[in-house]
């Protein structure tokens, strides 16, 4: 028969304590100090393996990260990398760029066993599952540069390069894959993969669309603030110092899923004209074979769609319309006390509905604002390290006003943001002059990682069609002449001229050392 795990009940409680202990101790420290949980720290203990500590990797990868951003933050610098996917061309990054990006719409359209747009409908261990073989070719181009280094005498080794390989990987986890439980193991696997920051935003599932005219779908604020929790409380369960990007995406978004949070009452959209509901209207309108984006406007029109508070003003005269937002912004507000504030008001009932609007996939109308994603996004915050609203085109006003905003709460916030693919600056009202200090200008405000996620299918396709055309051109010794003796000269070499890249010496030192040769110094071969 095995021994118990505890001599006895008292052994029990001894070890519980000393873990409830250890966690407040943790959270004291300065990389946790800021984060606010809803739970304590003995509720976490209770969830743990107690007397079991396992130091994950990705808890090394974030105090570098949670440093390397600190201190951007203090000097108005910033670190601007790029979505990568292949492990080859991190490597080649490691010189010039501080962080890694694993976006999640590259690893779908290129990575997953069968490819698709940016709907996170792979399975939920695909981007963790990149991020752990960049992370272990980061460890393999480290080692193999031990290896190559340690053949030299210190005096040579001054002239050979000595990069650091182990860059933070941020890397994106989407709407945390459903429900509580696939968020907690989605979260598992990021940690176990050795990442050191992940991003979980606000979308709905499923709900994405691209090109047909339709916003983004949010979930409520409840929704959103329990994945953050659930991820917050994995890496507490395994004690890892993980950091969380808070992504919101309401800004520009058009739709919510539920108006169960009377937090997101003031942005839903109902109708003001009590005409039949949007969903009989799309129905008619497709067998008169109407388009969706037509219906859905000469509807809205019809209906005078808008939020409640605008109906309120709508009827209001100026003194009762303040005294109403009076009333309704001094504390979180639900629609029926709102109704029943106006109706004591103004002696009349204000005819709003928002049932009417509700589409066919069930979603309600939305009225997104940035004062909107601010709410959210200050919400979140004391769940996260670093805070992220995604535009879906620049907005210098929103830019400015989101970040001060959030600011003025926590000054001393950390922020990310994301380069689309499809950015236009200087459409956007931008001058060529601010579009090239907007990294630098945004960096002073505290937006301290900056991302352009998509260059897998912009960058790297490009430069693939380039050289593919090239290729057929000038055959094989246009390769070598081009492609391969620039490549072989850019590399470093060993102590006798030969190029390292694939570390074939790091290879040959495991049998080396097996077989009881030595493998460091001027007497090291690297035959
Ligand atoms: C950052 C992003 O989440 C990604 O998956 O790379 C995408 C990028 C894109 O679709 O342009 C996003 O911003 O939603």
């Amino acid at each position: 028969m095995s021994q118990p795990k505890y001599s006895d009940t008292k052994a029990e409680n001894a070890a519980f304590e000393a873990e409830v202990k250890s966690i407040e101790n943790w959270w004291q420290t300065d990389r946790q100090k800021g984060i606010k949980r809803p739970y304590t720290a003995k509720s976490i203990a209770a969830l743990r393996n107690i007397g079991f500590k396992v130091e994950y990797s990705s808890s090394t990868q974030a105090r570098k990260l949670w440093q390397i951003l600190n201190d951007h933050n203090a000097n108005g610098t910033y670190e601007l990398t790029f979505g990568m996917v292949d492990p080859m061309i991190v490597k080649e990054t490691a010189k010039f760029m501080q962080t890694v990006y694993v976006s999640g719409a590259m690893c779908g359209i290129s990575q997953a066993s069968w490819p698709g747009e940016d709907h996170a409908d792979y399975p939920a261990d695909l981007v963790p599952s990149v991020v752990k073989r960049i992370f272990n070719t980061q460890l393999f181009q480290d080692q193999r540069q031990t290896q190559l280094r340690m053949r030299f005498d210190e005096k040579d080794r001054e002239g050979l390069e000595c990069i650091d390989y182990l860059q933070p990987i941020v890397a994106d986890a989407d709407m945390g894959f459903g429900t509580l439980t696939g968020c907690m193991k989605a979260a598992r696997s990021f940690v176990e993969s050795g990442v050191a920051m992940i991003h979980i935003d606000d979308l709905a599932m499923g709900l994405k669309k691209f090109t047909n005219g339709e916003g983004r779908t949010i979930v409520p604020t409840s929704e959103y603030l329990s994945r953050l929790t659930t991820i917050r409380m994995t890496f507490d369960v395994m004690g890892a110092d993980t950091m969380l990007l808070c992504r919101c995406d309401s800004d520009n978004a058009e739709f919510i899923t539920s108006v169960l949070d009377p937090r997101d009452h003031p942005y839903v959209l109902g109708a003001t004209t009590l005409i039949k509901p949007f969903n009989f209207a799309v129905e008619e309108g497709k067998s008169i074979g109407k388009s969706y984006l037509n219906v859905k406007k000469e509807w809205k029109a019809s209906a005078g769609v808008m939020t409640f508070d605008d109906a309120v003003k709508q009827k209001a005269t100026p003194e009762q319309f303040s005294a109403y937002l009076a009333e309704v912004t001094a504390k979180i507000t639900p629609l029926m006390e709102r109704r029943n504030i106006s109706k004591r008001i103004l002696v009349e009932d204000i005819v709003w509905d928002w049932e009417l609007p509700r589409t066919p996939l069930g979603q309600y109308m939305w009225q997104w604002s940035t004062k909107a994603v601010i709410e959210r996004a200050i919400l979140a915050a004391p769940l996260g390290d670093v805070t992220w609203s995604r535009q879906d085109k620049p907005n210098k006003k929103d830019m400015f006003e989101f970040h001060s905003e959030v600011r003025k709460v926590f000054p001393n916030r950390l922020f990310g943001f994301g380069y689309m693919g499809a950015y236009d600056f200087l459409k956007a009202g931008y001058t060529q002059e601010e579009f090239e200090s907007f990294p630098a200008d945004i960096a002073k405000m505290g937006v301290v990682w900056q991302v352009q996620p998509v260059w897998n299918t912009q960058g790297l396709s490009l430069h693939a069609r380039q050289f593919a055309s090239r290729f057929k051109e000038m055959g094989i010794a246009g390769y070598t002449r081009e492609v391969s003796k620039p490549a072989i000269a850019g590399m470093a070499t060993d102590k006798y001229g030969k190029p390292t890249a694939r570390g074939g010496y790091l290879a040959d030192a495991f049998f080396d050392v097996v077989a009881g040769v030595e493998i460091t110094g001027t007497e090291a071969t690297t035959s």
